[in-house]
């Protein structure tokens, strides 16, 4: 794999050339180490399967792309699953998060549904602006059948109950898999960037994925677009405080919730949810990013999560098509800054850039950079308060 690491003078020649898209979408890969959230980034990237990878780095890779005959410029955000503390971190920075579980490990299914706890939790608890966050959980080494222990039909189930998109997928097989992946997660993020738009979006209808190549399934999914795409999606969706929000039908009453006694999930998961609940939290002991500039958010709002209202469940790589349709997961998300993503304007041709680690205290506030991004995601977040929220694990967090 070619590594390139942006500099100053790339930058600059960059800036000048303006040849990356304008459009961005963020998406960030969560879950247990060796769930292969490595492998499925560098298949996207350069359609070669690894083998080893360095485990400790956290990365962020970008990658200019075409889906459906619109260019844009995908970042992707490598984390190395053992330091979940960073999690807040990942959600302000990502437009879409891809929970990432092994369907051959039954902790890293528990700890997928850890993070859709979490993260719905953390969604509930802080001001909500206008970026929304796509949430959609994957099952990956669906190469490795033959060692399958987490049943198609269990993520199916926790994603519905979540209202989250879910793939089954693998890392080691057609680059076109992967690469639906990516360009799925990049049409849910632009659909809700219309939504914060205020444009009015058809019903996406129950679909049936087979493992066509990406074309057949680019026609088979038409992607409904406003007439013009915004030109700076961090600054389009930053004008969506009228975004239509409506609560998917479990919200608030029982899969948010982070407790064994209130979780409802179905039976057949009681345990594992328990387990999950139990495990350790992906944000527990958390702090926030925290910089000299201080952009607040007020804790205080109702929980905001949205819901588009039927997206399938697909398959990529082996096994049957799926049929099962599930709604997927859209959060409104902070629009505190973060310090760490390149821009379209400040990219470079450099595919991989080491992410700065952003600066982690004990302070309650989350801050802004200098950044292009930060300038863009907090237009309108700067004078907003971030309170100690009364959310338990948030409690940790603003310790
Ligand atoms: N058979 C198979 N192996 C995979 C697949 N994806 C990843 N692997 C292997 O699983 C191991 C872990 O993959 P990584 O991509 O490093 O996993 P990770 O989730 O990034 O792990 P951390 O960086 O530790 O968080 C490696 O040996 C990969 O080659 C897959 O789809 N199928």
């Amino acid at each position: 794999m070619s590594r390139y690491k942006s500099t100053n003078s790339s930058v600059k020649s960059h800036l000048s050339s303006g040849s990356l898209p304008k459009e961005e979408v963020n998406i960030v890969l969560v879950g247990q180490a060796n769930v292969g959230k490595s492998a499925l980034i560098v298949k996207y990237l350069t359609k070669r399967f690894i083998c080893e990878y360095d485990p400790f780095l956290e990365d962020t890779y970008w990658k200019p792309d075409t889906v459906d005959q619109q260019e844009v410029l995908v970042k992707v955000m490598d984390t190395y699953g053992k330091d979940d503390k960073r999690l807040p971190y990942y959600l302000k920075w990502a437009d879409a998060v891809l929970i990432t579980y092994s369907i051959t490990q039954q902790d890293s299914f528990e700890m997928a549904l850890s993070y859709l706890d979490n993260i719905h939790e953390y969604s509930r608890s802080i001001s909500l602006s206008s970026n929304e966050l796509v949430i959609i959980l994957i099952g990956n080494k669906l190469d490795l059948e033959r060692n399958r222990v987490i049943a198609k039909a269990d993520g199916e189930t926790i994603a519905l109950k979540f209202n989250c998109a879910f793939f089954e997928t693998t890392a080691a097989d057609e680059y076109e898999y992967v690469q639906n992946l990516f360009h799925r997660t990049v049409r849910e993020v632009r659909k809700e960037r219309e939504r914060s738009n205020n444009v009015t979006i058809p019903s996406v209808q129950s679909l049936t994925t087979t493992f066509c190549p990406i074309e057949e399934e680019e026609k088979a999914l038409p992607l409904t677009l406003p007439t013009s795409v915004p030109t700076d999606p961090l600054s389009s969706s930053s004008s969506s405080s009228s975004s239509t929000l409506f609560n998917p039908p479990n919200i608030g009453q029982n899969v948010i919730s982070s407790s064994p006694q209130t979780s409802t999930l179905t039976a057949s998961f009681n345990q594992r949810i328990s387990s999950s609940v139990n495990a350790p939290s992906p944000l527990s002991g958390t702090t926030i990013p925290n910089n000299s500039n201080t952009n607040t958010i007020s804790s205080s709002s109702l929980p905001t999560v949205s819901s588009l209202p039927t997206v399938s469940t697909l398959s990529f790589g082996a096994g049957t098509p799926s049929t099962i349709s599930s709604p997927i997961s859209v959060i409104q998300k902070s629009n505190i800054s973060t310090n760490t993503a390149p821009t379209a304007t400040n990219s470079t041709t450099a595919r991989r850039t080491k992410s700065p680690k952003p600066q982690i205290d004990s302070q309650t506030s989350l801050t802004s950079s200098t950044s292009a991004v930060s300038a863009h995601k907090d237009n309108h977040s700067a004078t907003a308060k971030r309170t100690p929220s009364k959310v338990p694990f948030l409690q940790k967090i603003f310790k």
